[in-house]
């Protein structure tokens, strides 16, 4: 697309990125997995050899290879090893501090973070003390990413499982929480036979809270998870979204016919978080050359680019961006406007997402260009 020369992976490290979905629980290192099972007794799928740096590589490889699987149901089970050490304040916490730092130090400059309280109540937690817990861990990791150079702005998301039937009571959390870092709801889980309408009690006491929400829509199944998740629950973005490349049709010669629904989202910019490397895993897409994100971003839909699950995927936003890079030959001036289209489709005020566009995003990809001349 681009008429520059790809970036080099230390490039696009040093890009600024925005990132729209990424799952707090989906996202640990695999050494804090594994200390604090050890703390807390959990018993872990791997047989441990009592080497710290061995032990925490083996259980890295165990959460990808499992969550290889082709199915998101079987994806899904790998979250119970991360869920099952998260049931404490100060796990709550260390965990979102490290996601902070991590993403702060991967060139990551404004992300949400989403996760889902109701999984955090085993050991006695309230819901308010865990969305407590990880706004402190998220403050003192945006803290120690200032002190190291690299400022990132971070907000929460909160997920309500579409298998249970917590969806209002999380909703009302998400606005409690509203001005002290959390940004917005989503839904997610097992997408066939929990259709969003499920949770329409919740989706419209946030539009009348004037509330953001995205939804995990149209990832396992197809157009009528889309539709229900704009049409009837109003949702302001798409988890995934990449189904919606069942409602456009291609020529034999090249020319590009969108359905109904297809032109909707794409006339009404409807964001599409798109996670490539999460897709391939639960067999969303073959491989990355047939992803749709390649049509998608050529017809000019709201794509922005995501990680989903940086442990089960083994996955960094560069690594992300660069795959795109190697396989679509995306130049800097394309990963800036998935980057620009991810600040427009954020859950934060428009002067905030104005101020890191023009103030960070724009001048740090200048600044890369400028290398390249
Ligand atoms: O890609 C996904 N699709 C649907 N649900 C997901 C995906 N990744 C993570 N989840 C679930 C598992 C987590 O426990 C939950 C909250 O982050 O969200
Ligand atoms: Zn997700």
């Amino acid at each position: 697309m681009s008429a520059c020369p790809g970036p080099t992976r230390d490039q696009v490290r040093r890009a600024p990125k925005a990132l729209l979905h990424d799952h707090l629980d989906g996202g640990l290192r695999p050494r804090t997995v594994l200390e604090l099972a050890r703390e807390v007794g959990h018993e872990l799928p791997v047989t441990l050899a009592g080497d710290d740096a061995a032990d925490a590589a083996a259980l890295g490889r165990w959460f990808r290879e499992s969550a290889d699987s082709g199915s998101l149901e079987r994806y899904l089970e790998t979250f119970a090893h991360t869920v099952g050490v998260m049931q404490t304040r100060e796990a709550l916490a260390r965990v979102a501090r490290e996601a902070v730092e991590d993403l702060a130090a991967d060139g990551v400059v404004y992300a949400e973070l989403r996760w889902a309280p109701e999984q955090h109540v085993e050991a006695g937690l309230s819901l308010d003390e865990t969305v407590a817990a990880v706004q402190e861990g998220v403050d003192a990791g945006v803290e120690a990413a200032r002190a190291a150079g690299s400022p990132v702005v971070v907000r929460q998301l909160l997920t309500a499982m579409r298998h249970q039937a917590r969806s209002q009571e999380i909703a009302e959390l998400a606005v409690a929480w509203r001005d002290r870092g959390v940004a917005g709801f989503d839904i997610a889980g097992a997408e066939a036979g929990y259709p969003p309408t499920r949770h329409l009690d919740a989706f419209e006491y946030l539009q009348r809270e004037n509330a953001h929400f995205t939804i995990h829509a149209g990832e396992a199944f197809g157009l009528p998870s889309i539709w229900q998740a704009i049409q009837w629950c109003g949702a302001d973005r798409l988890g995934h979204g990449v189904r919606i490349v069942d409602d456009v049709e291609v020529a034999p010669d090249g020319s590009v016919t969108l359905g109904r629904l297809a032109a909707y989202v794409r006339d009404n910019r409807i964001p599409l978080e798109m996670c490539p490397a999460s897709n391939l895993q639960t067999g969303a897409a073959a491989s990355l050359a047939e992803h749709p994100i390649g049509l998608l971003t050529r017809l000019r839909f709201r794509v922005t680019v995501n990680t989903d699950n940086r442990l089960m995927s083994g996955t960094s936003m560069t690594d992300e961006m660069t795959s795109l890079v190697e396989t679509f030959g995306y130049g800097l001036e394309d990963l800036r406007w998935f980057t620009v289209n991810a600040l427009k489709s954020a859950f934060l005020p428009f002067d905030e997402r104005l101020a890191l566009i023009e103030q960070v995003v724009k001048p740090g990809y200048a600044a890369l260009l400028a290398e390249q001349a």
